[in-house]
Formats: structure tokens, sequence, C-alpha cells
């Protein structure tokens, strides 16, 4: 009992001076949490009052969105752990609780880095150029800071993919050196870099970088360890040939150049057929069109629904006949599908017929619904017109398909008929896809044309138009010429819906023949 003497609690009384300085400091830090907090609170609502001016266009740019995903998926969960301690948080966690549905998920943050990933490799976008928001078909864009550009490397690394953790990961040093408060640090940057540069096998690089990561962490044990063994097999692999492997000479550029098609999924994105593909999407003649001096453009008034307001068709190719209808639909129309057809978007998903399972498919990222003519007479007359149009009959044609594609969007070569061998070939009282009808529904900035890989043809999305061709022959066979693919939307969102005929009734409408 310290009543019993004073000199204890003289004791007491200066503790409790120290108690005072420790409770100032924890009021001081605590004061800094919640100027850090406030800060973030203003950031955040001048953002959302800025973007939400024009949201579409805003997301439109593809670093945006990744960020914007990033910002819920990463940077406010950080955030929360850090900086919100007090028990006052009720009214935000109902919040939070009430929009699980709306708040991008970790998924998402994956999907928008791949996205991101898939429009580099296709449009040979340079990583610097992304990094400083340089997309075409944008004019503002922010930068991605040194810590966006690690969190690119590091998901590319999750997946296995070496040749873009190098590109990203180099990318986070450049903005590295050039940031006053760093985002990252830098010895993760280099953990990973050399890690990946040492799988890629180029074992003097991975050797010069984890050298540089000893210097700013020299008690790092994991890079001692790989340091020595990048060093042993840098000897041994000296002493067998004599020279250095051809590629690998420590220098980062032939690094990045050595194959990026290691994966064995990515073979297929290898072949010469996706090379065209890719480019036929940056917009390169890789594919003459044949007799471009025959294509021409014409009014038509081929039915009593285009005598007033006839139909501006543009030929695209003779062979296979692909042709283009400007402004076939209108504003109004194009408004009431893509409200009616928005609350039913779903991801497209594909059978694997291994696991039984319904995937996404990496080969066609968008979302689709379906709309009826029953539902609305605007959907019915959209029907009528592409009748009016193909002169085909409308008694087995597919419901009208309403499709979304987003950051990265994209559809891979395909041919829009199955062939004999598909087990999922059309009921037999439909018969096979005869013809094709795409409406295009929004303009789009940058990227998103359908191209046909044979015939070389580029049809780039015009709000209203609507691309048209024949899938089969006249004999009923598949028209191997008409493959085709909607390339990954770069900037803004692409929206458009198919209407595809069937072989079934359309005898007398268009005939077979003998001739293939
Ligand atoms: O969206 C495009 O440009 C093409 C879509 C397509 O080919 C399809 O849905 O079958
Ligand atoms: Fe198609």
């Amino acid at each position: 009992d310290q009543f019993t003497a004073l000199v204890e609690l003289e004791q007491a009384l200066r503790v409790e001076g120290e108690l005072a300085k420790h409770l100032e400091a924890y009021i001081n830090l605590e004061e800094a949490r919640l100027a850090q907090l406030r800060q973030l609170a203003t950031e955040m609502d001048e953002h959302s009052r800025t973007v939400l001016s024009d949201p579409v266009k805003y997301l439109g740019n593809p670093v945006n969105a990744f960020l914007v995903v990033k910002r819920f998926t990463v940077d406010w969960p950080d955030a929360k752990q850090r900086l919100i301690h007090s028990r006052n948080t009720d009214d935000l966690d109902a919040l939070q609780a009430s929009m699980t549905s709306s708040f991008p998920s970790e998924d998402d943050y994956v999907g928008s880095i791949e996205a991101l990933i898939r429009l580099q490799d296709t449009y040979a976008l340079e990583t610097h150029r992304i990094a400083e928001g340089k997309i075409p078909g944008v004019k503002v864009s922010p930068k991605m800071s040194a810590f966006d550009c690690f969190e690119m490397g590091r998901v590319m690394y999750n997946e296995g993919d070496q040749y873009h953790t190098i590109l990203w990961m180099q990318e986070a040093l450049d903005q590295l050196a050039q940031e006053e408060s760093k985002s990252v640090e830098e010895e993760s940057v280099l953990d990973y870099l050399s890690y990946a540069l040492y799988v890629q096998g180029n074992l003097r690089h991975a050797r010069n970088i984890t050298q540089r990561l000893l210097d700013l962490v020299p008690e790092h044990t994991r890079a001692q360890n790989n340091l020595n063994h990048y060093n042993q097999l840098i000897a041994k692999e000296e002493q067998e040939e004599g020279v250095r492997k051809k590629g690998d000479d420590g220098a980062l550029k032939d690094a990045i150049m050595n194959d990026r098609f290691l994966n064995e999924e990515d073979q297929y994105r290898a072949s010469p057929e996706f090379q065209t593909y890719e480019a036929l999407c940056r917009g390169e003649d890789v594919v003459p069109v044949k007799d471009p001096h025959k294509l021409t453009c014409q009014y038509r008034f081929w039915h009593p629904m285009f005598y007033i307001n006839p139909l501006r068709e543009e030929t695209a190719s003779l062979e296979p006949w692909i042709a283009v209808y400007h402004q076939l639909m209108n504003d109004h129309e194009i408004e009431r599908i893509k409200e009616m057809a928005t609350p039913r978007l779903a991801r497209a998903t594909v059978h694997n017929s291994a696991t039984g399972q319904l995937e996404h498919a990496k080969y066609r990222i968008s979302k689709s619904g379906w709309l009826r003519d029953e539902e609305d007479p605007l959907i019915a007359r959209i029907s009528e017109r592409c009748s009016a149009l193909t002169n085909l009959s409308l008694t087995t044609v597919e419901e009208l398909q309403v499709v979304n594609y987003g950051i990265g969007g994209q559809y891979e070569p395909h041919f829009d008929f199955s062939r004999r061998s598909e087990p999922t070939a059309f009921e037999k009282w439909r018969g096979n896809r005869i013809l094709t009808v795409i409406y295009y529904m929004t303009d789009v900035e940058a990227g998103g044309a359908t191209v046909f890989l044979d015939a070389g043809v580029k049809v780039y999305p015009e709000k209203g138009s609507a691309a048209v061709w024949h899938n089969l022959l006249p004999s009923g066979e598949g028209d191997m010429r008409t493959r085709h693919a909607a390339c990954p939307v770069l900037t803004g969102s692409k929206w458009v819906a198919n209407k595809w005929f069937h072989e079934r009734d359309q005898e007398f409408r268009r005939p077979c023949e003998l001739e293939k």
C-alpha cells in the first residue's frame, strides 16, 4: 500500500508526468491519423465529383478503370485498416455491407490488370506510355505511380507471366526514381524483378539486380543465397560453353526480348492467325482487301420500308460479301435497347467438358443478354427491319443478343456458324446460322473493330450502323472466309446487338445451289 510511505506517492507523481507526455504523443499521432483521414475524404469527394460529370468518358480510359478498381480493392481496405481504429464506424460498416455487390472485387482487380496487359500486347503499347497515361484516343489521363506499376507486375508474376512481370517491375523502378515520396519500396520491386529474370533464364541480369537489392539491404538472407546460386550457375554455364549464352549479356533489352510465349496456354497467341488478328486490330494492312476499286457505296430501296428512307449501303468486301449499313438504328432505339438489356447482362460463359463446369471464357470477354420481340414493339421493329434488309424469314431467327464490352473486352477469332463436329450444333428445325447482322450502338474512341482475318476487312464501330454477311455458302457449308473477331476495346465502351438468321425457312429466299 502506497499511502504508508510518501516516497512512493512521489514516484507516482513523476509517473503521472510521464503519462501526460505519452498521452500528448498519442494525441499527436491520432491527430496525424485524422488529418490523413480528412485528406483522404476530401480527395475521394473531389474525385467523385469530377468523375461523375461524365463517368462513361472517364471509365472509357483503361488506366482510369484500373485505378478505380484498385481504389476499392487495394487502397480503401488498406486505408481502412491503417487509419480507422475507433469504434464509431457503424455507419461506414453499414454502407459497405449494403454495397458489397457493387464494390469491385479481387477478381475485378486482377481482371482490370489482365485487360491492360491484353491491350498492351494487341496494340503494341509501350509500358512507359501506358504508365504515363498516353493511350490512343485518350486526351487527359492519370499517371500511374510506381506502386501501380508494381501491382501490375505482381499480378503478372502470380500468373507465371515473367515477360510482363519484367516489363512492369522495370517501369516501377523508373517511376520510383522520379517520385518524391516513394509509393513502394525499391527492394520489393528488385526482389520480384530479379526472380522473374532468373526464371526466364536471364542469369546475368538477375545477378545484377540481386546485387542492387543487396546494396540496399545487405542483411537480406534470401537475396544472399540467390546471389550465390546465380553465381554458381553462371560459372557452370561459362565452363560448359566457354562463351556467354546469346541473348543474355546482362542487358535488360535482351531479357525482355526472350520468347514471351513460353507459357503453354499462350500457344495460340503465338500462332500466325493470332498475330494477324492483332495486326488487323492495330489497323495494319496485313491482309489486302480484294479488288478495292470495286467496292462502292449505294442507296438501296429494295423493300417498301426503305422507299422514303433508303438504306445507305457500303460494300466492305465482295468475296465474301460483307456490307455496312449506315444510320440503320436511331438514338432512341439504341437507348431503349441498352436500358432494357442492362439488368440482364451476364458474363459470357463456356462449358468446360473436362470439369463439367461453366467457366468465364478468356477468348470472349464481354457481358450479354437477350431481348425478345414480344417484350417491346421496338424490338420487334428491329427484327422486321433486319428481315426487310436481308430478305430472310424471321421464323427461325434468334432473339436479339445485346453485348457490352468493357476495358479490354474482346472476342477472339471465330466463326458464327457451327461445324458439324460440334456437339452444340443448332437444333434441326432451325439449322445453322446463315447470316449475321451486327448493330453497333456506340462509337468507340480506340480499338473495338470487327476484323475479318481472311478478307482483311476492318469494320470500325459507328453508332447506329450495322454490318451484314452470309456465314454459309449456297451449298449450306460454312464459308471459311467469314472468320472474324472483335478487337479489344482500347478506349471507350462498346455496345453491339446481334441478330442471327438460320437456314430453315429460307429455302425460297436464299435457295441452295448445286455449286459450292
Ligand atoms: O462485337 C463484334 O465486333 C463482333 C461480335 C461477334 O463476332 C459475335 O458476337 O459473334
Ligand atoms: Fe461473330
